[in-house]
Parts: C-alpha cells; structure tokens; sequence
C-alpha cells in the first residue's frame, strides 16, 4: 500500500521538520496512460460531430444523438478534472518522537466535540464508547477537554455520559498502563475477547475492567430501553433537574454540564492521576428558531468551549467515529508545531473510514479511491476539503480569522488560559453562548465558525478556510485514526449520498462556488478538484441518458453507435476498456476485491440515476423556492435480520421509495431492451442493422449483469429485504410504458 513512496524532503540547516512528504511514484506510466485515453476521447467526439444525423434522417435519432453526445462532453469533462486529482498525488508522514522531544512541556490545549443529534438512532452507548475512546488519547489529561453536544436534548444521553465519567476513572489508568488499542471500550473488547494470557496482571485487570464495562452497558441500555429516567438515577446528579416536564427535543433551554471539572484537584482517576474535562452541552431549541442543523451545533460548541477551556486546537468527531489510534492528536500535532510550515495549516483531515465494512462492500461505502488517491491528490493541488468528522483544527482559522505570516502561534503561552469562576458559575454563563438568540445579527454561520445553509456545512467550511488563506493537510496513517458506522441498507446509503449531491451542487450554485468565491484565492486546480464533487448531482443527468437513451434505441433498432467493423470502433473500446481497466487495477491496488470493485460500479450508477438525480431536482426546487435544505440523520442502528443480510452482502431493499423505483425501471428496461435486441440477432438474422446496433447490445448486456441484484429484490427473493410489490408494480408498468412508446 505503500509502495508509493518517492522523494524525500529534508530540512534545511539541521533543522529537523515534524512531518515530511513523499510523492507517488509510477506517474510517468500514469499520464501516458491518461494521455492515450485522452486521445480516444477527441476521436469519439470527433465521431459524435462527423456522424451527426442529417436534418432527412429519423427525427428520433437525432434527438438520441443530441442527448448521447452532451452527456460524452460531461462525462469527459469529469474524467479530466479526475485525471488532475490524480497527476501526483502526495502522502505525509509524521514524526511524533520529535515532537514529544520539543515540545513535551509545552502541548497545547485540545478541545474534542463529538456530536450527537438522535438518541434512538444514534444509541448512548455507542456515543460514550466514541466519548471514552477519545478521552484515552494518549495526551496529557489536563490539557484535553471534550464536549458532547446532544441535539437530541436527550436525559437518557446525558445519563450515559454521567456513567461514561465514571467508568473512565478505571478505563483511562487501565489503557495507559497496557498500552491497548483500540480505546473505544465497545472496539477493544470485541477484537480482544479473551484475556490475554501472555500478562497475568493484565488478564486480572482485564476482566475486572470488562465486567464493569458490561455493567455499566446494561444499565445505560435498560435505561435507553425503558426510555425515561427512573427517580433514584435522577437524585444522583443535580444536572437532571435542568429536564422538566414541559422540554422536549424541539422545544427546551440550553443545558451545560460540567461532568468533569479538569482543574478540580479531585477530578481523578483510580491511579490519581487528573481527568480531562467532560463538558455535556445541549443547545437551547425553539420552534421558532431554525437550529441550522449540525453547523448551529458546532458553532455553540466553538463558543462554549472558548469560555471553558478555550484549547488552541479543535478536534471534531461525529458520534459514531471512536478514535482508534490514541496517536492521532500527536500526529495532528506534528503539522500544527512544524518550526518551517505549521503556522499555515489551518486543519488536518483524517479519512473517514468504517469499522462495520464487509468484505465487498456491497454498498461502496469505504470510498477505498476517494480516501487513498484522490485526496492525497487534492492535497497536492492545494489542500484537502473537510469532511465533517476526524478533522483537527486551529480554532482561530475556524472562528473566521485571515491567514497572516506575521501572526506566527506562541504555543508556549497557552496554559495558562484556566479561569477561575467556579463550574457552575461556568455552566450559568455558558447557557446565554448556548441560546437561541445569541447568533442574531452576528457573524456566526456567516463569516464564523461554520457555515450554514447548505447540506455540505463541512465543504464550504473547510473551502472558505481555504480560501483565506491558511493550508490544509491530509494525513493517513497506517493505523486508522477514526472508525464510524457505515451504512448498512441501501435506502440509508442512496438518502447520505443525496444530502451530500445536493450540498455540493447548492455550493456549487451559489457565491461559494469554487470558481468565483476561489477566484485568485486558491489555485485553479483546486477549484477543479472541488467542482469533481460539487457537480456530483449534474453528472446524475448524463448518466440517465446513457442508461435508457441507448437501450430505447435498441428496441427500435436505431444505431447510434459505430458499426462493429468499422474503425470507429476503435477509440469507444479503447476508451471504454482502458478506463475501467485502470479503475479495477487501481481499486485492486488498493485492497479491494474485484467483486468488490463490480459492487462500486453498481453503486455509483445507482446513486448517479437516482440520488443524484433526485438532489439535481431538489436543489433547482430550493432554488426556485419550493424546497428547504433538510438534514436527515443516518441511522447507525438497524434490526437483526437487517444487520444478517448486509453481514451476508444481500441488497436491502425493504422500504418503498421512489429512488427505488427508478433504479428497478431502468434495470427492467433494460432488460426488455436486451432481450429483444438478442432476438433480433437469434430469430431475425437480419445481418446488415445487427452489424449496427453490436455496441448497444453490448452495453444493454453488461447494464443487465450490474443490474442482477435487482432483479432478484424484484422476483426472486422472499425474505424481508426484497423489494416492496408497490415498487414492482410501478417500475414493471412504468418500464411497459417506456418500451411500447419507443417500439411505437
Ligand atoms: O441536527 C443535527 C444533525 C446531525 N448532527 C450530527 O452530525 C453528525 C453527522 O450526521 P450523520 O447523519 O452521521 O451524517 P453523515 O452523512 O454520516 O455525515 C457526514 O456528512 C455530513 C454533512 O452532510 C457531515 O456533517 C458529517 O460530519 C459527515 O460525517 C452526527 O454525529 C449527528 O449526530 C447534529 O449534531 N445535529
Ligand atoms: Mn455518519
């Protein structure tokens, strides 16, 4: 995996950088490759216009070529700004003992926010287990600080984090005494289930320390359970009080707690030694106030956290992303210190990857590409975007500040920033940072913080911070910094991909698009780079047209492909195979399994001809008033049977949808479209027009095989996944309907 490594950087007059940077190798063979695809891209084009049916010539045809060739333009246009990404990508490593050498003394504040918004679909024990995991870092404890924002307004959550305080008192001694990973209590113990035997003091410890975990696991799942607090847990802590009868998730005052008070001399672990502050923070929500969703979370946690422990460096995690290498904020570190180029870098990305993933992931979730080539790829043109979770950043660049070199970062200043007002003096003001109103006429979502209005708050952040001026860097070490819970049905994975489609493309519509708001402000190939996702939704347009133009055609025997013996047909294949072939290689490369690559195909043309379609219409609907952005939380919980067949990579249909109901018409078109298309070849033996229509067979065959799963949801398949009947019905008249209006 990384075999990639090419030149090295090394620092000038003995100085010694705390990170370097190596380049990809192998790019010479890479660009004659893309240099040759590039050629047979012209020659088709070049087909498209010489060939172009004449005025006399079906009218049908004509529209079909008008259609077919637009949507070869696109997609050549999203193959070139792929190939940009892809020119030389860089990987950084970092040097953590240099860093402990220098700066041991001196670290910097950290403060940790990890977001919670549903308790029912996000349960309380997996957001502590996400709390535990990054209260373990190894880093000194009274320099880190982590906030739970809960937009579920949940007691049951807050509960959880009130045992979470507890039980980290044993967890923090015992995963720094044993060195263990990874800190997530839930992780560790499911890949060490056993005690180990090789250390008889660890098994001792080991299985005290399980058998509390698993107590305080029932308890918080019984209480999630029965959905209420019973009266004895609330006499425990006074923060249950801030919950009357009239608040509910919609409608409440804004809560802080400070569970752990890090500068109290008697926040300790069993051993003694200090705690890091454990803050719970429920911002105020009133029906009349729009919340903005998790950006309105974020940015009262930017400011409750600057009256409590203000740390110079923020990391945010969402609920499901447990940190699994306690090194992470050491490796974010390292960038931030670097004597030569920390004082630019703005955040530090961590790839967003699953723990949850089966072997093929059948729903192309792991983004193996996107995380191992693109972006290192973007990072070499000027930086990677935020992506929302397991990034670290300067708080100063978040809160809206311009890049300057004279403002270079005394790291040495920093620890002395502890007030003295008393916890609940604390909590008391920290309510008015938290409220509804404090945000109005101000700033914040605007120019501070992160932004809001658009589904993507995380792109147009991490872009703006960009295009102030600062630099970002992406790091991925080789173990995992975070681990989250991937989708685990389709319906859950086509709605994700239709938020962040339509984000994009609302970016990309409004003054934020890359290339006005970066106009001389970042460089134009990173504005490129930007507009490959932000025009995620519009490619959704050419995708439709090559999925139903081509196989409508066929049906009515109309060629719009070259004939088979013609030389034409050269530069279609060439392009066709060397670019998947390249695909597959670099998937493989990357440790996918060739299935696995097929189920990535699969998914892509899913999400292009439905979620991103879908999010095209939304967005023009937004746009033109109709619609409002909405934020629909992924579930990180599902049903047994469900969980079984995604463990077995069965497609989980289930639910009716109407995304589901395109997919299932294209791929019953297509299917009428081939089998009447072999007919012809079979009954007919009408050699002349076969020879013309070859190519559409073809591409109506493969789109058959990609399509097979749904068949099966349609037919064949009886267990509780398959797909609903309404769905059959409507996609089986709708698909009837396409072909008797072609045929006719
Ligand atoms: O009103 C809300 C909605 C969501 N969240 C939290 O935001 C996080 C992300 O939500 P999720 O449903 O898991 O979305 P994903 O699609 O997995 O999230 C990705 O994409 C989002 C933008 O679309 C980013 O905000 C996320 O950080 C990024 O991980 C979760 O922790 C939620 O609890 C809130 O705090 N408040
Ligand atoms: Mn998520």
């Amino acid at each position: 995996m990384n075999g990639e490594r090419g030149s090295v950087e090394m620092g000038r007059d003995g100085y010694l950088p705390l990170f370097e940077t190596k380049v990809a190798k192998g790019r010479i063979l890479y660009r004659c490759y893309a240099a040759s695809v590039f050629v047979g891209i012209i020659f088709i084009w070049v087909y498209r216009v010489v060939h172009f049916p004449p005025a006399g010539a079906q009218l049908l045809r004509r529209w079909a070529w008008m259609g077919l060739f637009p949507s070869e333009l696109l997609f050549s246009f999203y193959w070139f700004l792929t190939q940009l990404v892809r020119w030389s990508p860089i990987y950084r490593y970092t040097f953590k003992d240099r860093l402990s050498q220098r700066y041991e003394e001196v670290l910097p504040g950290i403060d940790i926010f990890v977001c919670t918004a549903d308790p029912r679909i996000e349960p309380p024990i997996m957001v502590i287990n996400t709390v535990l995991s990054v209260m373990a870092y190894n880093y000194p404890s009274q320099n880190l600080s982590v906030y739970l924002s809960d937009d579920g307004g949940s007691d049951l959550t807050f509960y959880a984090l009130l045992e979470a305080s507890r039980f980290s008192k044993h967890w923090l001694p015992f995963c720094r005494k044993f060195s263990i990973e990874p800190r997530s209590p839930a992780a560790y113990f499911s890949t060490t289930s056993e005690p180990p035997d090789s250390n008889p003091l660890m098994a001792q410890e080991w299985l005290s320390i399980k058998e509390l975990y698993e107590d305080m696991k029932n308890r918080i799942e019984t209480t999630t359970r029965l959905g209420r607090i019973s009266e004895e847990i609330r006499k425990e802590h006074k923060g249950f009080l801030e919950w009357n009868s009239a608040s509910t998730r919609h409608d409440h005052q804004s809560i802080v707690q400070i569970v752990i008070d890090g500068r109290d001399p008697k926040a300790v672990d069993s051993e003694g030694q200090p705690l890091p502050t454990l803050v719970y923070l429920s911002r105020e929500k009133r029906p009349q106030y729009h919340h903005n969703f998790k950006a309105g979370a974020m940015n009262a946690l930017i400011r409750v956290s600057s009256k409590i422990s203000n740390g110079s460096i923020i990391l945010n995690v969402d609920c499901d992303m447990y940190s699994n290498n306690s090194e992470s904020v050491r490796d974010a570190l390292c960038f931030f210190m670097d004597e030569e180029k920390g004082h630019e870098i703005a955040y530090v990305q961590f790839p967003q990857c699953y723990d949850n993933l089966t072997r093929n992931d059948l729903y192309g979730t792991c983004f193996r590409v996107i995380i191992q080539v693109e972006l290192p790829g973007l990072d070499s043109n000027g930086g990677p975007f935020y992506i929302g979770t397991g990034c670290f950043h300067r708080r100063v660049a978040l809160c809206g500040m311009k890049y300057d070199k004279e403002c270079e970062r005394e790291w040495k200043k920093e620890n002395d920033r502890r007030g003295r007002e008393s916890a609940s003096v604390l909590e008391e003001s920290c309510k008015v940072l938290a409220s509804c109103t404090y945000e109005e006429n101000s700033q914040w979502g605007k120019e501070m913080g992160v932004k809001y209005d658009c589904a993507v708050e995380d792109i147009i952040t991490g872009f703006s911070i960009q295009c102030r001026g600062w630099k970002s860097v992406y790091v991925n070490p080789e173990r995992k910094g975070f681990l989250g819970v991937a989708p685990t049905t389709l319906l859950q994975s086509l709605v994700q991909h239709k938020r962040w489609s339509e984000g994009h493309l609302q970016m990309f519509l409004s003054r934020h698009c890359p290339f006005i708001y970066g106009h001389k402000k970042v460089p134009l190939k990173l504005q490129l780079a930007y507009s490959i996702y932000n025009l995620w939704a519009a490619y959704s347009l050419a995708m439709l047209c090559y999925v139903a133009v081509p196989s409508l055609c066929l049906l009515g025997g109309i060629s719009l492909f070259p004939e088979i013996w013609s030389l034409w047909v050269l530069p279609f294949a060439y392009v066709i195979i060397a670019k998947h072939a390249y695909s597959l290689g670099e998937f493989h490369w990357y440790g996918g399994t060739i299935q696995g690559w097929w189920n990535d195909q699969r998914i892509w043309m899913f999400r292009r001809t439905t979620s991103y379609f879908f999010a095209f219409l939304d967005t023009i609907l937004r746009i033109l008033g109709f619609a409002e952005t909405t934020f629909a939380v992924t579930a990180k919980v599902c049903d047994e049977d469900v969980s079984q067949r995604y463990e077995q990579e069965i497609m989980e249909f289930g639910s009716p949808s109407p995304l589901f109901t395109i997919s299932a018409t294209l791929a019953l078109l297509n299917l009428f479209s081939f089998v009447c298309g072999v007919k012809r070849v079979v009954v007919d033996i009408q050699i002349k027009p076969l020879e013309s229509l070859v190519l559409q067979i073809i591409l109506c065959g493969v789109l058959v095989l990609i399509n097979l799963p749904v068949y099966q949801g349609l037919f064949f398949r009886k267990d509780k996944g398959t797909m609903p009947t309404s769905v059959t019905y409507k996609s089986v008249s709708l698909a009837l309907l396409a072909c008797s209006i072609a045929l006719y």
